[in-house]
């Protein structure tokens, strides 16, 4: 199967299965990757998710140029249907952690730039190769990525399609860690562990709070949050929060 999905302890492992051309995307990933994304935005008992490719080699390197036919029908009919493909069905609440085994190229880096936290290997290349190949970085590559690094850096990679490794990639703080390849599924899965633990309602309320927050004036993200405090304040997790703290033992959460 082109991606692969389970679940396990409230965490869902999307697997981008194709290795042979590098975990690119024909059209019938496409449509399994969008239902999957439908699926971890609206089970209840998926708390967040890791995104990653088979092998060592690739995460993705975007569409596959192979097999990817021209369309038939004309962009305002696919458009007004069904609004941009892939990336809006990755927008949730929930967060999302890319473990970016290989390279990660076109719209295999715009996957990686709509997850929340990103985390390498160290053999990890990036690059929006669009312009190389008469195409645009049109997911959301071209507004992500300035907002994700320095827009120096961020305009030449989408100028001249250049590659960038898993150390430069750290420096400019596009990744928060890099590991050797075989330690990266392992801290990938320890990152979602921790998420998956935390009250659910209070992790979907932070990334709410910082994704609406960056477009917002900072007044207004900071009132913004305070209401978002406010909503979760009454839960019944955020007594169990509490009682557990003064209870000395772990707490257990249930979205409530
Ligand atoms: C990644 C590479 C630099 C790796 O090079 P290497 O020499 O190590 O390996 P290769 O021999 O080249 O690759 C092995 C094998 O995989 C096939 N392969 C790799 N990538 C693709 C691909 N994207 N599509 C199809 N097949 C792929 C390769 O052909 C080999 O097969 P074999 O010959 O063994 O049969 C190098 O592979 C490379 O440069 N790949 C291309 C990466 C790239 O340019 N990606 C951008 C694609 S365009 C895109 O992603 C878009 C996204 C989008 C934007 C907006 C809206 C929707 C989508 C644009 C678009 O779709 O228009």
């Amino acid at each position: 199967m082109g991606v692969e999905f389970k679940k396990e302890d409230h965490v869902a492992y999307i697997t981008l299965n194709r290795p042979k051309a590098m975990n690119s995307l024909d059209p019938e990933s496409y449509d399994r990757l969008i239902n999957i994304w439908n699926e971890v935005k609206t089970d209840p008992d998926i708390r967040v998710s890791v995104l990653t490719g088979t092998g060592e080699k690739a995460f993705s390197t975007g569409t596959d140029m192979k097999k990817t036919p021209p369309p038939k029908e004309c962009m305002a009919a696919s458009y007004l249907r069904d609004g941009q493909p892939l990336i809006p069905h990755m927008k949730m609440w929930k967060p999302i952690i890319a473990a970016i085994n290989g390279f990660a190229i076109g719209g295999g880096l715009e996957m990686a730039l709509a997850c929340d936290i990103r985390i390498a290997s160290s053999n990890a290349k990036f690059a929006l190769t669009e312009s190389k190949v008469a195409s645009l970085a049109g997911l959301n590559g071209t507004q992500c990525l300035p907002r994700a690094i320095p827009q120096a850096i961020a305009m030449k990679m989408i100028l001249t399609g250049e590659m960038i490794d898993a150390q430069e990639a750290y420096r400019i703080g596009l990744i928060s860690d890099v590991v050797e390849p075989d330690e990266l599924m392992n801290l990938a899965k320890q990152y979602a562990e921790k998420i998956a633990v935390n009250a659910p309602l209070s992790v979907k309320a932070a990334k709410q709070a910082v994704m609406m927050g960056l477009d917002m004036p900072l007044d207004h993200g900071i009132a913004y949050a305070h209401l978002l405090w406010g909503i979760l304040r009454d839960t019944e997790d955020r007594k169990e929060g509490f009682r557990a703290f003064s209870e000395k033992r772990a707490p257990e959460y249930k979205g409530i």
